[in-house]
C-alpha cells in the first residue's frame, strides 16, 4: 500500500484508512531498517574493533594471515618472483616485514641473572605485623596479593644449563593496590662483597675469560682474594647447597637490610626469608652432570610441570627484625650485607606464605620482559643505608632503560595494577593512550594532586664525605661458625671443592696462600686440611 497525498482524496473515510495504512507501513519500514543496521553492525563487529578500545592481543586473532598493519596475505609460504624462479622483487613488502621482525626477536639478555624461569601467584598475609609497616598489602591476616616470581641463575647466558655451581636469583614482584613491591632476592642470605662499586668487577671475575668465554677459577680466586668479607657467601656456593636441585626446593632471602615503617613514622631495620614448604634439597656433582647431562632446562620444565600438575609450590615468608636504636649492639655491623643475623638473638617472625599457582603465558613478555629492581617499595617499606642495596636501587632500572627501554614499566607484567597518573611520557615505544591537555605539574586545570603523605624513616643523617670500608668488618667469625656447624662429610666436600679450585695451574703461590690464611682465620683447622692437599704450610 503506497502513502497518498491527504488533499488527492475527496472522501473522507476512505482517506482516514489510506492515511492508517500509510503510518503502519512506515512503522514496518522502520523497524525492518533498524533490523538490518543491528544486523550490519553484530556482523561489521565480529571483523572489526572498536578502534578505541582495541589493544593488540592474540585474543583478537584474524582467522586468515594478515601483515603487521592488518591488511590480508593471500600467500605466506612463496616469496614474490619475477616468474617462477626469481628474483625476488623488494616489493614483497610481508616478505620483509617477516624477515625484518625475525631479524629483531631478541633483546638483551640481562647483563647478570639472564637464565630464567618465572610463575605467578599469590601472597596471603597469615600474621599480623602492621605495628611494624603501614603497607597497605600486609595490612592484616587473610589478606591476598597477586605476584610473578622469576627464579635465575646468575653468571651464565640465557641457554646456560641449570646446574651450575652459581647462587640462585629469587625475585618476587608484588602487584599491590599501592603500586608494586619488588623482592628481589637469592638463595643465599648473603653476598660476596659488601660495596656496589666493587659489582662490576666481581661480576668481571665471575664471568667467562673475555678472551676464551670460559669461567676460569684463577680469575676469580684472584679476585676475590682481596676481598676477606667474601667467604661467607663462599661457605654456601661452595658448600652442597651451590646447586640446588631445582627452584622449588630451596628457600630464597632479600639478603639486604631493608627498613619497615609503621604508621606513627617508627623504623626498624628488617631481613626477609623465603623457606620452602618443599624442603631444601641439592645436587652433589655427579647428579649435577647427570641431571644437567640429560636436560639443560630441568629446573624450568620441574617448575612449569609441577604448577600444570596442581602441585603448586609454596614458600612461607619470615623476618628477622632489629631496632636502629640497638644497630650497635652487635659484633658485625646489621647494614653489611655479607652478615647473616643469628636466629637465637634476632629470631624468625612469621608474616605469610606464596603460593605458585599459573604458569605464565608466554616467556618472552611474562620472563624476558619482566623487570625486577629493590628500589620498587610501596609506602611502608623502604631502604636502609646498606651500600649495597644503594647502588642496587640505581643500577637495575638503568639496565632496564637499556634493556627494554624507557617504556619499560608500561609493559604488561611491570605495569602496576592499581591507578596511576603522573607526567613522564612519550619516548621510544610509549603506548600509553593519554588524551589530557596539561602535561604539567602543578596546573589549576588538572584535577589530580600530591598523594597523602606516608612515613619514612625519621634517622638523621649526618657525616663528612668518605670513600672507606666499614668499622665492623669481623669478615671471619660466621664463616667459621658456618663450616663447624657441618657433618664430617660435608666439611669434606667444601675442603674438595676448595682444593680444586684453587689446584687450578693459573693460581699463584701467593694466591693460595692468601686463600689458606683466610680459611685458617675463619677455623684453623679447616686452613691446615686445604693446605696439607695443596702440599704448603698455612701461614698463621
Ligand atoms: C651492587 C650490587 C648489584 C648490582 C649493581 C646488581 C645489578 C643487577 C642488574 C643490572 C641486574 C639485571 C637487571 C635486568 O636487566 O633486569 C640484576 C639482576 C638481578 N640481581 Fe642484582 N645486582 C647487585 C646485587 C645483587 C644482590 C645482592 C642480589 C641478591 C639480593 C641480586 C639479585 C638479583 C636478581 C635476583 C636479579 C634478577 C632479577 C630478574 O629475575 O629479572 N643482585 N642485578
Amino acid at each position: 500500500m503506497l502513502a497518498l497525498p491527504y488533499i488527492a482524496r475527496p472522501n473522507q473515510k476512505l482517506t482516514l484508512w489510506v492515511h492508517l495504512g500509510t503510518v503502519i507501513d512506515l512503522c514496518i519500514i522502520i523497524v525492518f531498517n533498524l533490523i538490518l543496521i543491528l544486523f550490519f553492525r553484530l556482523s561489521l563487529s565480529t571483523v572489526t574493533m572498536d578502534p578505541y578500545k582495541h589493544r593488540p592481543s592474540s585474543a583478537f586473532n584474524s582467522p586468515f594471515w594478515t601483515t603487521n598493519h592488518g591488511a590480508p596475505v593471500w600467500n605466506n609460504n612463496s616469496s614474490l618472483t619475477v616468474g617462477t624462479r626469481g628474483p625476488i622483487l623488494l616489493e614483497d613488502y610481508h616478505l620483509v616485514e617477516k624477515l625484518a621482525q625475525f631479524d629483531r626477536e631478541r633483546i638483551p639478555e640481562r647483563v647478570v641473572h639472564a637464565r630464567g624461569a618465572s610463575a605467578k601467584g599469590f601472597f596471603e598475609v597469615t600474621h599480623d605485623i602492621s605495628h611494624l609497616t603501614c603497607a597497605d598489602f600486609l595490612r592484616g591476616p587473610g589478606v591476598q596479593t597477586p605476584l610473578i616470581v622469576r627464579f635465575s641463575t646468575v653468571i651464565h647466558e640465557r641457554g646456560s644449563p641449570e646446574t651450575l655451581r652459581d647462587p640462585r636469583g629469587f625475585a618476587v614482584k608484588f602487584y599491590t593496590r599501592e603500586g608494586n613491591f619488588d623482592l628481589v632476592g637469592n638463595n643465599f642470605p648473603v653476598f660476596f662483597v659488601r660495596d656496589g662499586h666493587k659489582f662490576p668487577d666481581m661480576v668481571h671475575a665471575l664471568k667467562p675469560n673475555p678472551k676464551t668465554h670460559i669461567q676460569e677459577s684463577w680469575r676469580i680466586l684472584d679476585f676475590f682474594s682481596h676481598f676477606p668479607e667474601s667467604l661467607h657467601m663462599f661457605t654456601f656456593l661452595f658448600d652442597d647447597l651451590g646447586v640446588p636441585q631445582d627452584y622449588r626446593h630451596m628457600d630464597g632471602f632479600g639478603v639486604n637490610t631493608y627498613t619497615l615503617v609503621n604508621k606513627a613514622g617508627k623504623a626498624v631495620y628488617v631481613k626477609y626469608h623465603w623457606r620452602t614448604t618443599s624442603g631444601v634439597k641439592c645436587l652433589l656433582e655427579d647428579e649435577a652432570i647427570k641431571v644437567g647431562g640429560a636436560n639443560h632446562s630441568h629446573a624450568t620444565q620441574d617448575l612449569f610441570d609441577s604448577i600444570a600438575a596442581g602441585n603448586y609450590p609454596e614458600w612461607k615468608l619470615y623476618i628477622q627484625t632489629i631496632d636502629p636504636d640497638h644497630e650497635d649492639k652487635f659484633d658485625f655491623d646489621p647494614l653489611d650485607v655479607t652478615k647473616t643475623w643469628p636466629e637465637d638473638i634476632i629470631p624468625l617472625q612469621p608474616v605469610g606464605r606464596m603460593v605458585l599457582n599459573k604458569n605464565i603465558d608466554n616467556f618472552f613478555a611474562e620472563n624476558e620482559q619482566l623487570a625486577f629492581c629493590p628500589g620498587i617499595v610501596v609506602p611502608g617499606v623502604y631502604y636502609s643505608d646498606d651500600k649495597m642495596l644503594q647502588t642496587r636501587i640505581f643500577s637495575y632500572s638503568d639496565s632496564q632503560r637499556h634493556r627494554l627501554g624507557p617504556n619499560y614499566l608500561l609493559l604488561p607484567a611491570n605495569a602496576p595494577k592499581c591507578a596511576y597518573h603522573n607526567n613522564h611520557h612519550e619516548g621510544f615505544m610509549n603506548f600509553m593512550h593519554r588524551d589530557e591537555e596539561v602535561n604539567y605539574f602543578p596546573s589549576r586545570y588538572d584535577p589530580v594532586r600530591h598523594a597523602e603523605r606516608f612515613p619514612i624513616p625519621p634517622a638523621i643523617c649526618t657525616g663528612r664525605r668518605e670513600k672507606c670500608v666499614i668499622e665492623k668488618e669481623n669478615n671471619f667469625k660466621q664463616p667459621g661458625e658456618r663450616y663447624r656447624s657441618w657433618a664430617p662429610d660435608r666439611q669434606d666436600r667444601f675442603i674438595r671443592r676448595w682444593v680444586e679450585a684453587l689446584s687450578d695451574p693459573r693460581v699463584t703461590h701467593e694466591i693460595r696462600s692468601v686463600w689458606i690464611s683466610y680459611w685458617s682465620q675463619a677455623d684453623r683447622s679447616l686452613g691446615q686440611k686445604i693446605a696439607s692437599h695443596l702440599n704448603l704450610r698455612p701461614s698463621i
